[in-house]
C-alpha cells in the first residue's frame, strides 16, 4: 500500500508497467520502486494482498499503447515496435525542442514523440493518443487542447518555469496535473538579465551592427556606466535574487520590489526590499523578474513610467506581457526610458516592423533567457524525471496545479487513503432517490495536532469516492474540490481530536451524508439522522467499524452485503448456506447489534458479485429485515 494509491488521487497514474529507468537520481530511485511493482489496471484503489504491492491506474483511461500518427509534422517519430507494445508504454509528446538527455531518459519508460512545430489544429488531432505532452513556451495548451485530448492526457510538462502558456484552469478541470522544470534554467536567466544590462549600458548591439555595416562611430556609441548605479529588481525570486548577486558584484547598488519575498533572504543579499513606487522613483536601471500573472499584466504601462527617473533603463527577461508594449514605445519617444533591452513580448515572435523591436533605443534577443546548452540539459532532464515520475505514479515536487504533499506524508497515509475512497464509494451507494448527495461531513478522530495531519488527500479522495460510481467524471487530487464544487457537493471536515498514540496518524474516519434517503435504512444514525459510515486502519488494511448506529468489522478489501436481521442462532449458517450454492466466496463476517435477539446488522465480504437471485434468497430469508449489496 503506497503511492501508487495517490497516483490515482494525483491523476498522475498512467499505470506504467515495471521497466528500467535511467540510474541516475531520482531515477534510479524509481528504478528501485517500479521493479519491485507488479502493474495491474484496476479500476480505481490500491489493493495489497499476500504482501505484493499491486499498481493502480486510473481505469479505461490509464495504460494504452497508441499508435503514433506519423501522418504529422513529426521531427523525429518514432516506430513502435512489438515489443515496446508488449510493455505497454505511455506515449509522450515532446511538441519543443527537448535536450537528448531527457529525451533518452523519457525514452526508457514511453513511447516518445517529437513533434515539433506543431499548429494548434495538429496538436489537437494528437493529443487524444498522448498520456503526457512535454513543451516550452512556445506552444499555447489551451482549453482547446485538453478537450481534444478527451480525457487521456494525463500530465504536461512544462520544460522551464512561466506557465503562463498553460491553461491552468482547463487543466485542473479535466484533472491534467501540470509540473514545470522551475530550477533549471534560472542561471541561464538571470546571465542573460546581466547580458542584455551591460550590453544596452554599453550600446554593443548597435556598435557591432554599425561596425560590421563599414562603420567606425566611437563618439555615437558611448555607454553609461553601473558602478553605483541603483538596480531595481523587480520580482525577488529564483531569477532576481541571482540577478541581484551579480549585479552586487559590479558594484551597483540593488534594491527590490517583491509583494512576498523574504526580507531575511533580500538581507543575506545585501537587497534592500522597497515599494513598487519607491523602486520606480528610484531605479536608474530596472530588471523585470516576475511571473505573467492577471496582477502583474501591463504593470508597466504609462502610469507607472510617469513615476520614472528620466532616462532610466529596462530590462525584460520575464514576460513580455507585464509592460504595456505601445505605452514603453512612448516613454521611450519621450525620454523617460532612455533605453529598453527585451528578450521577451507580448506576442512571440513579434510582428513584423513592430514599434518596439524596431526602435533605436531597444535592444531585443529572441527569447533566450533560457538558451544556453547547460540550462537546456538541465531543464529537459528536470521536466523529463518530473513527467516521468508523474506517469509512474509518483506526486510531482514541481505540480503546479495540486497540492504538494510531501513523500513521507504519502507514505504514513496510503492506507487511510483507501480507506477514504472506499467509505465514499460504499456511502454513496446507500443513497437512495433523486435528491442527490450535497452535503458530506467528514469526521478524523486523531491524536495528531492539526497542522500534523495534512486531509487534502482524504478529501480528495473521499469526493472520488463519493462522486465516480455515480457518474462519468474522473476524479483526483488535481480537480477533487473543483469536480466538487462544480456538482454543488459541499464537503466538511471536522477534527476530534482523541488521547490515543501520535504515531497513528488517524482513529477513524467518518463519512456522514446528511438530508438524504437510504435504501437501507440502518445506515442512517439515530443519533445524526445521516448516512453514516466509520472506518479505521488496522494492520495497514482498512476495515467498516460502523454502518449507522451499528458496529461492524468487515475489511474493505472485497465487495460487502450488509443485511439487517432479528439477531437469532442460525443466521449466519443460512445466509453462508445461500451464497456457497452460488458458490460465492464469503472472505469476512461480523455483527452488530445493539442487544442480544434485538436487530443486528451483519456485513459480509463476499469475492464475487451474487447474482440478483442469490441476493433475493436472502431477502426471503424471514429474519432479514433489509439487506443492500455494496460494490468496491
Ligand atoms: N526569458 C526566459 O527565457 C526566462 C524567463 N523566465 C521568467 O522569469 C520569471 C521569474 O522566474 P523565477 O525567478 O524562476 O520565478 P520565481 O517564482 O522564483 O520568482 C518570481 C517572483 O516574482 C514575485 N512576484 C509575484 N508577483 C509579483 C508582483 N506583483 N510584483 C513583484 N514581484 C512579484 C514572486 O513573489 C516571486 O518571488 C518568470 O516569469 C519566468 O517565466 C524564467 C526563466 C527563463
Ligand atoms: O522558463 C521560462 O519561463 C522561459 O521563459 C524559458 O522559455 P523557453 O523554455 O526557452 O521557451
Amino acid at each position: 500500500m503506497e503511492t501508487a494509491a495517490m497516483a490515482a488521487a494525483a491523476g498522475s497514474a498512467v499505470g506504467v508497467a515495471a521497466k528500467a529507468m535511467p540510474k541516475a537520481g531520482a531515477a534510479a530511485r524509481r528504478d528501485c520502486q517500479l521493479a519491485s511493482r507488479v502493474s495491474i489496471v484496476r479500476d480505481a484503489g490500491l489493493v495489497s494482498k499476500a504482501g505484493v504491492r499491486t499498481r493502480v491506474s486510473v481505469g479505461a483511461r490509464s495504460v494504452r499503447v497508441a499508435a503514433v500518427n506519423s501522418s504529422s509534422a513529426a521531427v523525429a517519430t518514432p516506430s513502435v515496435t512489438e515489443s515496446e507494445k508488449a510493455v505497454s508504454k505511455p506515449t509522450v509528446l515532446v511538441a519543443e525542442k527537448l535536450g537528448a538527455a531527457g529525451i533518452e531518459l523519457l525514452e526508457k519508460v514511453a513511447i516518445v514523440d517529437c513533434s515539433y512545430n506543431l499548429s494548434n489544429e495538429d496538436l489537437c488531432a494528437k493529443i487524444s493518443q498522448c498520456d503526457a505532452l512535454i513543451v516550452r513556451s512556445g506552444t499555447k495548451v489551451t482549453k482547446e487542447v485538453f478537450e481534444a485530448s478527451k480525457g487521456r492526457l494525463k500530465v504536461v510538462g512544462r520544460a522551464g518555469v512561466g506557465i503562463d502558456n498553460v491553461d491552468l484552469q482547463a487543466a485542473t478541470e479535466v484533472g491534467c496535473l501540470v509540473v514545470n522544470a522551475p530550477t533549471a534554467n534560472t542561471v541561464a536567466a538571470a546571465e542573460h538579465g546581466i547580458s542584455l544590462l551591460t550590453a544596452m549600458a554599453r550600446n554593443v548591439a548597435q556598435a557591432s551592427a554599425s561596425m560590421k555595416a563599414g562603420k567606425w562611430q566611437r563618439n555615437k556609441w558611448v555607454g553609461v556606466s553601473l558602478v553605483e548605479k541603483t538596480l531595481a529588481v523587480m520580482g525577488f525570486g529564483k531569477v532576481g535574487s541571482e540577478v541581484a548577486r551579480r549585479a552586487k558584484g559590479l558594484g551597483m547598488h540593488v534594491i527590490a520590489h517583491d509583494p512576498y519575498a523574504s526580507a531575511e533572504r533580500a538581507k543575506a543579499l545585501g537587497v534592500e526590499l522597497v515599494s513598487f513606487d519607491e523602486a520606480l522613483t528610484r531605479a536608474d536601471f530596472i530588471s523585470l523578474h516576475m511571473p505573467l500573472t492577471p496582477t502583474t499584466d501591463k504593470i508597466f504601462n504609462d502610469e507607472s513610467f510617469g513615476k520614472c527617473k528620466k532616462g532610466v533603463r529596462i530590462i525584460n527577461v520575464a514576460r513580455g506581457g507585464v509592460i504595456d508594449e505601445p505605452a514603453l514605445v512612448r516613454a521611450l519617444d519621450a525620454g523617460i526610458v532612455a533605453q529598453a533591452a527585451l528578450d521577451v513580448f507580448t506576442v512571440e515572435p513579434p510582428k513584423e516592423g513592430d514599434a518596439l523591436v524596431n526602435h533605436e533605443n531597444v535592444i531585443v534577443t529572441p527569447h533566450l533567457g533560457a538558451s544556453t546548452m547547460e540550462a537546456q540539459e538541465g531543464v529537459a532532464v528536470e521536466i523529463a524525471e518530473a513527467v516521468a515520475g508523474a506517469l509512474a505514479g509518483e506526486l510531482s515536487a514541481t505540480a503546479v496545479n495540486a497540492p504538494m504533499v510531501p513523500a513521507e506524508v504519502i507514505t504514513e497515509l496510503a492506507p487511510y487513503v483507501t480507506l477514504a475512497e472506499r467509505l465514499g464509494r460504499l456511502a454513496v451507494q446507500l443513497v437512495s432517490g433523486g435528491a442527490g448527495v450535497k452535503q458530506v461531513k467528514v469526521v478524523y478522530r486523531s491524536a495528531r495536532a492539526d497542522d500534523d495531519l495534512d486531509t487534502r488527500l482524504l478529501r480528495a479522495m473521499i469526493t472520488k469516492g463519493l462522486i465516480e460510481p455515480v457518474s462519468s467524471a474522473f476524479i483526483n487530487l488535481v480537480n477533487a474540490d473543483y469536480v466538487a464544487k462544480q456538482r454543488g457537493l459541499k464537503i466538511s471536515e471536522e477534527r476530534q481530536p482523541t488521547d490515543g498514540a501520535i504515531e497513528v496518524p488517524l482513529e477513524t474516519i467518518t463519512v456522514t451524508i446528511a438530508n438524504v434517503e437510504s435504501k437501507f435504512a440502518s445506515a442512517i444514525s439515530e443519533q445524526n439522522g445521516a448516512i453514516t459510515l466509520e472506518g479505521k486502519v488496522k494492520d495497514g488494511v482498512p476495515y467498516l467499524s460502523r454502518v449507522g448506529s451499528f458496529s461492524v468489522d468487515v475489511s474493505l478489501e472485497d465487495s460487502i452485503i450488509l443485511c439487517r436481521q432479528v439477531d437469532q442462532p442460525g443466521m449466519i449458517g443460512k445466509v453462508g448456506s445461500i451464497l456457497g450454492q452460488e458458490n460465492v466466496n464469503i472472505s469476512f463476517m461480523s455483527v452488530g447489534r445493539k442487544s442480544p435477539r434485538q436487530h443486528a446488522v451483519m456485513a459480509i465480504g463476499v469475492d464475487e458479485e451474487p447474482s440478483k437471485a442469490t441476493l433475493q434468497k436472502l431477502g426471503e430469508i424471514p429474519a432479514v429485515e433489509e439487506f443492500v449489496f455494496l460494490k468496491l
